[in-house]
């Protein structure tokens, strides 16, 4: 009989935080993995979007600084949840000293990917208001902003590949499993 994943049945209250670039797999992952752990899954822009209407909208009319104080308030809200889950952070988040310094508490998966996967999977970037009107090109320039930052919050860091989701899930639960064993031997 197949074993329960220690990510699964040694939970230690810590939340699994998915981290990473636009497009790299963040949400969609993200919920793939709650189901395979049977944990909650919540996403930061899902939950931004219940609370305050969509993204582009918010960027319009408040401006970016006003979005990322919102934000952190919203990550620092679900970090805090009762139950530890699995949760997808924005792209962005992790530009937030606040939001680093409770990443430090909680197991960081860091999604990487390559740049021919992100000009494959953001499309026209509409939903991306800070990528602007030549998405992959901003891509680009704000992935190297942000990778050093990246790195530095992630326990776990997944390789750019071309996997499907479901055998994307299977590597971080084995890689999850490690650092638990890792986190937990005597
Ligand atoms: N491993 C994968 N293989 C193929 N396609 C993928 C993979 N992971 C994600 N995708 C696809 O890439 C697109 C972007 O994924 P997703 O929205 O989950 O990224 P994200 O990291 O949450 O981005 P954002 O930071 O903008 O919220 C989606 O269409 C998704 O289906
Ligand atoms: O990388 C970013 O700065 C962003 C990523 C998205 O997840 C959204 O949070 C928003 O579009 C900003
Ligand atoms: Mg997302």
């Amino acid at each position: 009989m197949p074993q329960p994943a220690a990510a699964e049945n040694r939970g230690d209250g810590r939340n699994i935080v998915l981290i990473g670039p636009m497009g790299s797999g963040k949400s969609t992952v993200g919920a793939a993995l709650a189901r395979r752990l049977h944990r909650p899954h919540v996403d930061t822009d899902q939950f931004f979007v219940a609370r305050h209407g969509p993204i582009p909208a918010y960027f319009s009319l408040h401006g970016e600084d006003a979005f990322r104080a919102e934000e952190e308030k919203i990550v620092a809200e679900l970090i805090d949840s009762p139950r530890p889950s699995v949760i997808s952070l924005g792209g962005g988040s992790v530009l937030s000293r606040r939001t680093r310094e409770l990443l430090a508490e909680q197991l960081v998966v860091l999604l990487d990917l390559t740049v021919a996967q992100a000009t494959q999977r953001l499309g026209d970037g509409s939903t991306r208001p800070i990528l602007g009107s030549d998405p992959v090109q901003s891509w680009v320039r704000i992935y190297a902003e942000r990778e050093q930052i990246y790195r530095d919050c992630a326990d776990i860091v997944m390789s750019p590949d071309d996997e499907h989701i479901a055998v994307r899930v299977d590597t971080i639960v084995r890689a999850l499993n490690t650092t638990f064993r890792r986190d937990h031997s005597a």
